[in-house]
């Protein structure tokens, strides 16, 4: 290993968004069962496991998508600390569209409305007047390298740009951390490549946080630190891309993860 290199570069900012011993449940099922996690600002970090290890459960926590049953979610934001746990669900969702950006599989974008409409309801949404949101919308669509796509509908899109499209919409409001859940799930690896430098340009890069959860080791590889679920519990954790060493180091592949292993 490079001694010039910190182990953990990331870890070593204040946190924006950390949760501690986080517990969900549905009905009898324990989604989340005392998770630790945080991230910082500029930092990237990825969700991985097995399918139903939770990694949606806790994305929908930390973002305030669902309440939690235990545990705190604390965002930092200029006014001071915010207590997601400690939030009903207005708050949550004034905390969704003011503070946080959403990046799904699928897009999730109105079919009927043209990419440069569906990048400026968000903001809309966020209380801007039409115009105005059309003008930060604009710019939004340019910096994905989709100018003079504004004008298209969804479908006469193609995967990527209209993922592209969602990204836009994820940022419009300027939001402090962007979540997404498999944002290049439903892409060709080219496309997905290329999405994800468009995503993590676009968060990172402007000093976002960015929360990916992703069954892609191609995706978790290029982000700076990859946390492990199983069973609702962090089994492990190691940092990614940046550094450029952990790429390949996992020979036995998940769900085996053979890096730092958390204690339970
Ligand atoms: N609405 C729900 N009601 C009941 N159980 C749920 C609900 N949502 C998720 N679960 C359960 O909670 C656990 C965690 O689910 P979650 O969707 O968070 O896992 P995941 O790791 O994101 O899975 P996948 O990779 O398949 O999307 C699973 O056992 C799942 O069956």
């Amino acid at each position: 290993m490079d001694p010039a290199l910190p182990d953990h570069p990331p870890q070593q900012a204040r946190p924006v968004l950390s949760a501690r011993t986080l517990v969900k449940r549905y009905g009898h099922v324990t989604a989340l069962a005392g998770v630790d996690v945080a991230v910082a600002a500029g930092e990237s970090l990825a969700v991985t496991g097995t399918s139903g290890s939770g990694k949606t459960t806790l994305l929908h926590c930390l973002a305030g998508i669902l309440p939690v049953d235990g545990g705190q979610v604390v965002l930092a934001t200029a006014g001071g600390a915010v207590h997601v746990d400690a939030l009903g669900e207005a708050g949550r969702s004034r905390l969704r569209r003011e503070e946080f950006g959403f990046v799904f599989q699928s897009g999730m974008l109105v079919p009927e409305l043209t990419a440069l409409e569906n990048v400026a309801l968000a903001a809309m949404l966020g209380g801007a007047p039409r115009r105005e949101a059309e003008a930060r919308a604009l710019p939004e669509l340019e910096r994905l390298g989709l100018a003079g796509l504004g004008g298209r509908r969804i479908g006469e899109l193609s995967g990527g740009q209209a993922q592209r499209v969602a990204i836009a919409r994820a940022l419009v409001t300027g939001p402090g951390v962007v979540f997404a859940d498999e944002p290049t799930g439903a892409l060709d690896s080219r496309t997905s490549d290329d999405v994800l430098d468009a995503l993590l340009a676009a968060t990172t890069g402007t000093g976002r946080a960015l929360v990916v959860v992703t069954h892609d080791e191609q995706v978790a590889a290029r982000c700076d630190r990859e946390v492990h679920l199983a069973d609702g519990r962090v089994v492990a954790e190691r940092p990614r891309g940046g550094s450029g060493r952990a790429t390949g180091e996992l020979p036995g592949g998940f769900p085996v993860p053979r890096w730092q292993q958390v204690p339970s």
